[in-house]
């Protein structure tokens, strides 16, 4: 075993986010389709034997001990007894606060990259477990597979998926998961569909609207890329996504959109970049 790993931690698209109900605890039942994107994060852990957890790359914004990949190694170092500790550097490109799952994924990468690193042989449902008490989009990276989720989030089905290009752009501004969840205006009633209505194209997000009008800048993203493609908002935003057929179908509508909005265009994927990688190191 090597002392040192780098892993990716990948984005998610909602492809579609159905609100059914909101729960005594104030979290919302939901439905929605997960799908990966080969785009990611890159962290690097390297093995310590004081037991310490340092992170080297701070985030704008974000204290060391409230950082995700932080609070998931500590509470994996804890709940397992394990006496090593690690020092761990992030590559961020994933947008923050873009509803493409950076903080889950980088949570989920660290659990499974310290379980390789400190050799605990714990399982996935035991990491997802723990994994969901640190957010509700974090069971869908450490299983790694396109799922189809209920509940608010936690109760995947995995799905098999067609895996077109997905032109994703970044609205520059950061949407509060939190406050869209409050908002007085989000429907909270729609009724529960089959997956096989929502996997044959059915579907949509039921936080774009309070999204739009919430801000501006998602809403004038939206009528860009409605121009070329049908958008959508995933998650919470504020990234919005069409799919094309291509890669180069993708690239030459990202060519179109003005430089005061960022894009990328990466593959959809049904099995994520980080457990492609995995299978390989074992
Ligand atoms: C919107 C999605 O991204 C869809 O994949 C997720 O449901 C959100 O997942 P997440 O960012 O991991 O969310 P968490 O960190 O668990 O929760 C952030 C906040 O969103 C709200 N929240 C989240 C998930 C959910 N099912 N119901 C909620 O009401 C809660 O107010 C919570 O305080
Ligand atoms: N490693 C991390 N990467 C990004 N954000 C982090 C991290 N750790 C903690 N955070 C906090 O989590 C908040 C949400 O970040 P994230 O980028 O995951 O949002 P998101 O893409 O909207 O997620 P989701 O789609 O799961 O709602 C940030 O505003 C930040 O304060």
């Amino acid at each position: 075993m090597s002392a040192r790993l780098t892993l990716p931690a990948p984005a998610k698209l909602n492809l579609m986010l159905h609100i059914l109900g909101r729960r005594a605890d104030g979290y919302h039942e939901l439905q929605t389709l997960f799908q990966f994107l080969d785009y990611a994060d890159e962290l690097s852990f390297a093995l310590r034997d004081d037991g310490e957890i340092r992170l080297h790359t701070p985030i704008d914004g974000v204290p060391h001990d409230s950082n995700l990949i932080v609070r998931a190694a500590r509470q994996l170092q804890q709940l397992s007894g394990c006496r090593l500790g690690a020092d761990i550097w992030l590559d961020k490109r994933l947008p923050v606060g873009g509803g493409i799952g950076g903080g889950s994924s980088d949570a989920a990468t660290t659990l499974l990259g310290l379980n390789h690193l400190w050799q605990l042989h714990w399982d996935a449902d035991r990491l997802a477990a723990l994994g969901l008490g640190l957010g509700a989009d974090v069971p869908v990276f450490v299983r790694g597979h396109a799922a189809f989720a209920e509940g608010v989030g936690e109760r995947l089905q995995p799905v098999e998926l067609a895996e077109p290009w997905f032109l994703v752009a970044v609205p520059q501004v950061l949407v509060s998961t939190a406050e869209v969840f409050n908002d007085p205006e989000l429907t909270r009633n729609t009724s529960a569909s089959t997956v096989r209505s929502l996997l044959e194209g059915g579907g949509r997000n039921d936080c774009q609207p309070v999204v739009e009008k919430r801000y501006p800048a998602v809403r004038n993203a939206l009528i860009l890329l409605n121009k070329f493609v049908s958008a959508r908002l995933t998650g919470t935003g504020a990234c919005v996504f069409g799919s094309f057929p291509t890669q180069d179908d993708a690239d030459k509508v990202a060519r179109q959109l003005p430089a005061t909005l960022p894009s990328f265009v990466a593959q959809g994927r049904n099995i994520s970049m980080l457990h492609r990688r995995l299978k390989d190191l074992a």
